[in-house]
């Protein structure tokens, strides 16, 4: 099997508000670095629409009086297409497909780097990290976004919260629900969850802007955040 790595990344840690140039430079070095050492190496960067998707969608819910789920994910999706626009641009050297749609389908892999972006409503970036794994073989997916570890519950609204190393897919599923909500802040959507827990496929979940843990990920050695499989 070839050497994949499947990074699902957060919209919130490449554009949380404004495009962070600097961690992309960095993201950027370190992902070559890492090519470098290996010819047989690829990585999927499946990328989030952070903070344009969910000030977007906002405003669409504030405008319209009756919105949808539909309209506000295609409003998602469009920001995860310009996040993974600009990331196709940042590694042109190594990526020669054009940004992924569809990941059922598109692109043949022609460089070592491919960039997927938002497919269709209905669920999030990380649903269609799961379809790419799946279709290339991969047994893990990287999840990264702008927490460490995942919790009980909501660090943010629940100050009792306590992270959590390791979990089955089960106990994930009755944290995240089964209810797709447009824009949704969750470590892992609920449809992937079903998909992957289907897939028997393992999350790592870190904090995607700690290159130096991510780097111990990729080595397959401990790491700081949290198994679900
Ligand atoms: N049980 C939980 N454990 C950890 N974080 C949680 C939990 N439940 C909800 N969250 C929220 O999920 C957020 C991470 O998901 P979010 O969708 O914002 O990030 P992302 O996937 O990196 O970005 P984007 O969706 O913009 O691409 C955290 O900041 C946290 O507030
Ligand atoms: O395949 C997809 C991907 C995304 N969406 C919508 O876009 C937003 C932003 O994506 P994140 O992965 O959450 O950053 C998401 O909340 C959905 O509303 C989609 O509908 N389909």
């Amino acid at each position: 099997m070839e050497n994949i790595q499947i990074l699902d990344l957060g919209g919130s840690i490449v554009a949380p508000d404004q495009v962070d140039t600097e961690f992309i430079k960095e993201f950027k070095t370190f992902l070559v670095n890492w090519l470098d050492e290996d010819e047989s190496r690829k990585a999927i960067l499946i990328i989030g629409g952070g903070g344009a998707a969910r000030k977007y969608q906002t405003a669409y819910r504030d405008i319209d009086n009756n919105p949808t789920d539909e309209e506000q994910d295609w409003i998602g999706i469009a920001a995860t297409r310009l996040n993974g626009q600009l990331l196709k641009g940042v590694f042109k050297d190594y990526c020669f497909d054009d940004v992924i749609i569809n990941p059922e389908t598109e692109g043949s892999f022609k460089g070592r780097v491919m960039v997927a972006a938002g497919w269709k409503p209905g669920f999030s970036t990380d649903y269609d990290s799961v379809v790419l794994a799946k279709r290339f073989g991969a047994k893990t997916v990287l999840s990264l976004s702008n927490i460490a570890k995942i919790y009980t519950d909501d660090p943010k609204t629940n100050p009792n919260a306590e992270p959590v190393d390791n979990m089955t897919w089960d106990e994930y599923k009755k944290l995240c629900g089964n209810e797709w909500t447009p824009g949704k802040n969750i470590p892992f959507d609920p449809v992937a969850t079903k998909l992957a827990a289907e897939l028997g496929l393992t999350v790592k979940a870190a904090a995607g802007k700690d290159l130096y843990n991510l780097k111990k990920i990729f080595d397959g050695k401990d790491f700081f955040g949290t198994t679900i499989s």
